[in-house]
C-alpha cells in the first residue's frame, strides 16, 4: 500500500501532478508517493521563507518552546518514524529507532541553544582616544538557509540542519535527498503542530541538479548547508559564489589497532561500526591500519564476529546489514571489490551480492591506489592495511584527500596523543572507531571532507554572523 505525501511550502501542503515514487528498499515496492516540486514551487517556498523571516520573528524562548514540543513528539512517534526509516532508507530496524533517538536530541539541544546565542563585549576603550566609547557584539541571524540533505541519515541530518538554522532565528528551504524525502515531510508535520508560524520551514522535495540547483541560484537565501559527497558539495561550491557554505562531505575513514591495542575490544567495535546500515555512514571505518605484530590476531577475531553479523530483511530487529540504497550501488562496490581482486586484493570473507544487499566484505593485500582504499567505499566492505612503524602508517593514512574522523586504538597514552596531532582529521577517537559521534559535539571534516562544523552550538555560530555595535559616550 503506498502513501501520499504533499509538498510543505509557506505553512500549506501542496500537491503538484509530478509525483516521485519513492521505493522500499528492501521488497522494492513503491512505498510512498511525493509530489515534485517545479520551478513555481521552489520560488514559492524560497519567497514564504524571505518574509517570513522579515515578519514573523520568534524570540529565543518561542523557538525554544517549539524545538522542545517537536523533540518530545518525535520521541513520542519514535516507533512510527523508525518504520518509515526502514521502509525509505533500508535502514534496519534498531539502527532506525537508534536515528529518530538521535533527531530528537539534536534538536532538544538546538532548542537549548537557542537561549545560549550571545555575543561579547570588546574592551575599544583601551585604545588611546577612544575612552568614552564602549562596544559589544551580538549574533544576528542569516536570514534564509538552504539546506540540501543526503539519504543516509534522513532524520538526524536534516535535524542537524533545521533544528539550527530555526534555534538561531532563520527561515528554512529544505531539500530532502529524493531517495527519502517521507522522514523529512512528516517531520514538517511535527513542525506545524508544535505552532511554528508558517513560511519559517519549507520543503521542497525534487532532483538536485533542477530543486538543488534552482535554490543555489535565488539570491534570497543568504546561507547553504549541505550535507553529501565531495563530486556534488563542489558543484555547489561553484554555483553559490560569495554566499556562505557549509560542507559536510565524505570520507573513507582509517582506524589504527597498534602493537598494544585491546584487540578483543577493537575487533568487537570495528565489527559493528563498519557494517551497521551496510556501511553507508560517512564515518564507517574503511581502513584498518594494523600492526604487524597484532594482525593475524586481530584478523582472526574480526571474521569471527563478522560471521555473526545478521544480514537481509531491515524490518528484523537482529539485522546488522540490510540492502544499500539502491542496486546500482551495490553493483558498484562489488565492482570495486572485483576490481581489487583482480589486481593483488585476497577477499577473506564476503563478496557476494543479491539486488541490493552486499555481504559483509573484509580484504586484505590491498594497496593503497585501490579504489576500495584511495575512495569512499560507502559499502558494507572493510581493508586490512599492515604497518610496522606508526609515523610511516600515519603518513601513508593522510595521503587520502578525505579528513572527516579517525580513530586509534592503543593502551599508551603518549601513542594516543601523538596520533591526535598527527593524524589529519575534523575528529581522532581513541580506543574507538571513527564512527562515535553524539549530537552535541563539533563535527565535520578537513581538506575534501568540507568545512564549518555541526553540532547545534556550533552550526548556529555556523548560521549566524557577528555585529559590533559601537556606542560614543561622548556628550
Ligand atoms: N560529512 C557528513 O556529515 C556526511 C554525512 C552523511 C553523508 N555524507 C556523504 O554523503 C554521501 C552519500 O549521500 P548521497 O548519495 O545522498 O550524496 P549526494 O551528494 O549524491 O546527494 C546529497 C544531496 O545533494 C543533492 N544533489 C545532487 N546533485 C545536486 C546538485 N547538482 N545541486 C544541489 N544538490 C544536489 C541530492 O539530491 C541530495 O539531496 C557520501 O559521500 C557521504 O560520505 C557526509
Ligand atoms: O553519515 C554520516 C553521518 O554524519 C553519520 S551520523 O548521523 O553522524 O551518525
Amino acid at each position: 500500500m503506498s502513501t501520499e505525501f504533499d509538498l510543505f511550502i509557506n505553512g500549506e501542503w501542496v500537491s503538484t501532478e509530478d509525483k516521485l515514487k519513492v521505493k522500499d528498499k528492501y521488497s522494492q515496492q513503491v512505498y510512498a508517493t511525493v509530489s515534485k516540486a517545479g520551478e513555481g514551487e521552489v520560488d514559492k517556498a524560497i519567497s514564504g521563507a524571505e518574509e517570513a523571516f522579515h515578519s514573523k520573528q520568534l524570540s529565543p524562548y518561542e523557538r525554544y518552546e517549539i524545538l522542545k514540543k517537536v523533540s518530545e513528539q518525535l520521541l513520542e512517534d519514535k516507533e512510527d518514524f523508525a518504520q518509515v526509516l526502514v521502509a525509505e532508507a533500508g535502514k534496519p530496524l534498531k539502527q532506525a529507532r537508534t536515528e529518530v533517538e538521535r533527531a530528537a536530541q539534536t534538536f532538544e539541544v538546538s532548542a537549548e541553544e537557542a537561549k545560549r546565542i550571545s555575543g561579547h563585549g570588546v574592551p575599544v576603550d583601551a585604545v588611546p582616544g577612544s575612552e568614552n566609547r564602549m562596544a559589544y557584539t551580538v549574533r544576528v541571524p542569516v536570514g534564509v538557509v538552504g539546506a540540501i540533505t543526503p539519504f543516509n541519515f534522513p532524520i538526524n541530518l536534516v535535524a542537524h540542519k533545521i533544528g539550527p538554522a530555526l534555534a538561531a532565528g532563520n527561515a528554512a528551504v529544505l531539500k530532502p535527498a529524493s531517495a527519502t524525502p517521507v522522514s523529512a515531510l512528516k517531520l514538517a508535520e511535527l513542525f506545524q503542530k508544535a505552532g511554528l508560524p508558517a513560511g519559517l520551514l519549507n520543503v521542497v522535495v525534487g532532483s538536485g541538479s533542477v530543486v538543488g540547483k534552482q535554490m543555489q541560484e535565488d539570491a534570497r537565501i543568504s546561507t547553504y548547508t549541505f550535507t553529501g559527497s565531495a563530486e556534488v558539495g563542489l558543484k555547489i561550491k561553484q554555483n553559490t559564489g560569495l554566499n556562505k557554505l557549509i560542507l559536510e562531505l565524505g570520507n573513507n575513514s582509517p582506524v589504527i589497532i597498534h602493537k598494544d591495542a585491546d584487540i578483543d575490544k577493537a575487533a568487537s567495535v570495528l565489527a559493528t561500526a563498519s557494517f551497521a546500515f551496510a556501511g553507508q555512514t560517512c564515518i564507517t571505518p574503511q581502513r584498518l591500519y594494523v600492526h604487524r605484530d597484532v594482525r593475524k590476531d586481530f584478523q582472526e577475531k574480526l571474521v569471527e564476529q563478522i560471521k555473526d553479523i545478521k544480514v537481509g530483511n531491515p524490518s528484523d530487529e537482529q539485522t546488522v546489514v540490510g540492502p544499500m540504497i539502491d542496486k546500482e550501488e551495490a553493483k558498484r562496490a562489488q565492482d570495486w571489490v572485483e576490481e581489487a581482486k583482480e589486481s593483488a586484493a585476497t577477499v577473506v570473507t564476503g563478496g557476494s551480492r543479491s539486488g541490493a544487499v552486499y555481504e559483509p566484505t573484509l580484504l586484505t593485500d590491498v594497496e593503497k591506489d585501490m579504489k576500495v582504499v584511495k575512495d569512499e567505499v560507502f559499502a558494507p566492505v572493510v581493508s586490512i592495511l599492515e604497518y610496522e612503524n606508526l609515523d610511516a602508517c600515519i603518513d601513508e593514512l593522510n595521503e587520502s584527500p578525505y579528513g572527516l574522523q579517525g580513530g586509534i586504538f592503543t593502551k599508551d597514552l603518549d601513542t594516543a596523543f601523538h596520533a591526535a596531532r598527527r593524524v589529519q582529521v575534523g575528529g581522532l577517537m581513541i580506543n574507538d572507531s571513527s564512527q562515535y559521534r553524539v549530537d552535541l559535539m563539533p563535527y565535520g571534516g578537513v581538506k575534501d571532507s568540507g568545512w564549518g562544523k555541526e553540532g547545534p552550538k556550533y552550526s548556529i555560530e555556523e548560521m549566524t554572523e557577528e555585529r559590533l555595535v559601537v556606542l560614543n559616550l561622548d556628550g
